[in-house]
């Protein structure tokens, strides 16, 4: 349609100039005729094809040009697009987008020596944020260098400062010869604009490790730390917290941050090798003691701080807190003995309450090399695989806050989902009895040959007969689809942690005081083989104490933690909790998820017995 309407459009006036070129070019053919000089190259000018063309392209341009007036919208348009205002948004959105940010300089003024150290100037306008970097006196040169920049703080994220960097001046005034704490003071008292002159340090190499996530498996405070650098940059973190290492170029300190992570500014933590020197010096001066001797260290203003460095090797880390197994304070869980319901395996808590002391002695996870051994623990999230065995659920909890009531609820409302693992025992069978379904009946012999191969992830003695859930029974479980709930002691949380069982740990917390008064009202407790009384107050006070030694103790193992209040819920809650370990991504142990070292097997993986 265009086309034929371009045509309709440019034909009368095509049509003229053409006739003119046409007479012209004929006048010109009797001037050729007449053999007047020049005028065959001036006709064969007027008829070439291409001025034909040009004259074409002219009369289009010329007819569009009438055709298109410009409406009232795009006149405005136009206007608005020339304003000031809008020219100099454009002009800033070019601008980010280019990342142009640096300043024009003036030029170097004539004269200055080629040989000159060259100099950086920072002006940085002082705010409530932390500027996240800390300073320190060269031993040798006596100058005052940056001596760290934290990762995801203001320093880091302005490019400005580097480790290494040497600082000149502040605000005019020359560093030279004075201590870091008097640099931090100028900086403290100074208000508004602050002004650095800085040498800076060569280049610095990337940090090309990759980023690793560990548990913390244990408590730490920077501020009751001596011998950290800056304990203003420090980052404290607690028993189980998730840690992202960002930067591990300091053998010493690493810089991390916690998840789920609440800003982007990084905090100094122990490196693994200096914790690990520091767990050994602890261990061998004194083994059980909890130090009492620390001294708060001196809290730096926020806006630059001072590395101390204080690195007394005398000084013994403080921050740890140990339990050494052999020097345990009495376990305040021991509690009486609960008649088994009937369709369900009941707790093997009792056997393990009374064998506890004994086993304390001899248990592989009780050596003092092993708890020293991992200050961190690396972790990856893993997504178990729908063709995969699921997950072994773990219940913990003190005694009489309800762990065998939700398992056994569980198995009850769900038992094409859930299932217990079928205890072994040494006892004799009762005539109602059958073996392999309220428990697998063996010899004494039998029985203890299967603990010297490891076969049982807990066992203890009762009356004079063995009890213990075997590995092989939660993997019959697991092997055939069902998700296996079981319930351990804490002490027996190590033995359970395999890459073959592959177990979440779900702590069950009690409520407070008053609202186990309130739910456990007429709930009851056996006090004997033969007798069940109510819940008293000093129950309640006992439960809640031995559930806050637990969690200060193994809180580095729940994967969840789950309050036990009204029971209707908190049955939901678990089977919520449970179907995000099965289904979604969680935090494991690496070593989980390494395949199997040639010549090590896991210990629950082997068939083959010890003889
Ligand atoms: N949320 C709750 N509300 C009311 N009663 C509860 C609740 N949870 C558990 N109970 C009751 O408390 C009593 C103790 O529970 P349970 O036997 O499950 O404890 P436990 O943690 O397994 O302790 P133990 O290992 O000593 O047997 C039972 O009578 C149970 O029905």
């Amino acid at each position: 349609r265009g086309r034929t309407e371009d045509h309709a459009l440019v034909k009368p006036e095509m049509h003229g100039l053409t006739q003119i070129l046409a007479d012209v070019a004929k006048d010109m053919r009797s001037s050729v005729s007449r053999d007047i000089s020049g005028a065959e190259l001036l006709h064969g000018l007027l008829s070439a094809p291409w001025l034909q063309s040009l004259l074409k392209v002219r009369v289009f341009i010329h007819s569009f040009k009438e055709v298109l007036i410009p409406t009232h919208e795009v006149r405005e348009l136009y206007c608005l697009l020339r304003r000031p205002h809008v020219q100099a948004l454009l002009l800033a959105h070019d601008t980010v987008a280019r990342k142009d940010y640096d300043p024009v300089l003036p030029l170097v003024p004539e004269g200055v020596p080629g040989d000159e150290e060259a100099m950086r100037i920072i002006c940085l306008v002082k705010n409530n944020q932390p500027l996240g970097a800390t300073i320190k006196k060269d031993e040798m040169t006596g100058d005052i260098q940056v001596a760290r920049v934290i990762h995801g703080g203001l320093a880091d994220r302005s490019g400005l400062l580097h480790p290494g960097d040497k600082l000149v001046e502040v605000n005019g005034s020359s560093v030279e010869g004075l201590e870091p704490e008097q640099v931090i003071q100028i900086l403290f008292k100074s208000q508004g604009t602050i002004v650095f002159k800085l040498i800076p340090n060569s280049p610095q190499p990337e940090n090309s490790q990759a980023t690793v996530f560990l548990r913390a498996m244990a408590d730490y405070c920077p501020l009751r730390d001596p011998t950290i650098p800056c304990p203003a940059a420090g980052m404290a973190y607690s028993k189980g917290d998730l840690l992202e290492i960002v930067d591990q170029t300091d053998a010493c300190w690493w810089q991390a941050r916690k998840l789920p992570s609440a800003g982007p500014c990084a905090g100094l933590v122990p490196s693994n090798s200096w914790l690990k020197r520091k767990q050994r010096e602890m261990w061998w001066s004194q083994p059980s003691q909890v130090h009492t001797c620390i001294r708060p260290c001196e809290f730096h203003p926020d806006f630059l701080s001072s590395e101390i460095q204080q690195l007394n090797k005398n000084v013994l880390i403080c921050f740890l807190t140990f339990y050494p197994y052999l020097r345990l304070p009495s376990d305040p869980c021991g509690r009486g003995y609960v008649q088994p319901t009937s369709g369900f395996r009941r707790s093997l808590r009792l056997f393990r309450r009374r064998t506890q002391n004994k086993r304390r002695l001899s248990c592989h996870s009780c050596c003092p090399s092993k708890a020293l051994s991992s200050p961190y623990e690396e972790v990856v999230r893993y997504q178990r695989n729908p063709e995969d065995p699921p997950r072994l659920i773990v219940l913990l909890g003190p005694s009489g806050v309800g762990v065998n009531e939700l398992r056994k609820r569980l198995m009850k409302t769900n038992p094409s989902t859930f299932q217990g693992a079928i205890p072994h025992t040494s006892r004799p069978k009762k005539s109602s009895e059958e073996s392999g379904k309220e428990y697998h009946f063996i010899s004494k012999e039998l029985f203890e040959y299967m603990v010297c191969n490891h076969r049982f992830l807990e066992y203890g003695e009762f009356k004079g007969h063995l009890y213990g859930t075997s590995v092989d029974a939660i993997k019959e479980v697991l092997d055939g689809g069902k998700i296996c709930l079981i319930d351990i002691e804490p002490h027996s949380i190590q033995s359970v942690r395999t890459k073959t069982l592959k177990p979440y740990f779900v702590f069950v917390a009690s409520p407070s005081l008053e609202r186990l008064r309130l739910t456990r009202r007429s709930a009851r407790v056996v006090a004997s083989s033969h007798l069940t009384r109510h819940f008293t107050d000093e129950d309640f006070q006992e439960m809640q104490e031995c559930g806050r030694s637990m969690e200060a103790r193994y809180r580095q193992y729940f994967d969840s933690v789950l309050v036990n209040d009204v029971l209707q819920d908190a049955c939901l809650q678990l089977y919520s909790i449970i179907r995000r370990a099965q289904d979604e991504p969680q935090w494991v142990p690496v070593s989980w998820l390494k395949p199997v070292q040639p010549g090590r097997r896991d210990v629950e993986t082997t068939n083959s017995p010890k003889v």
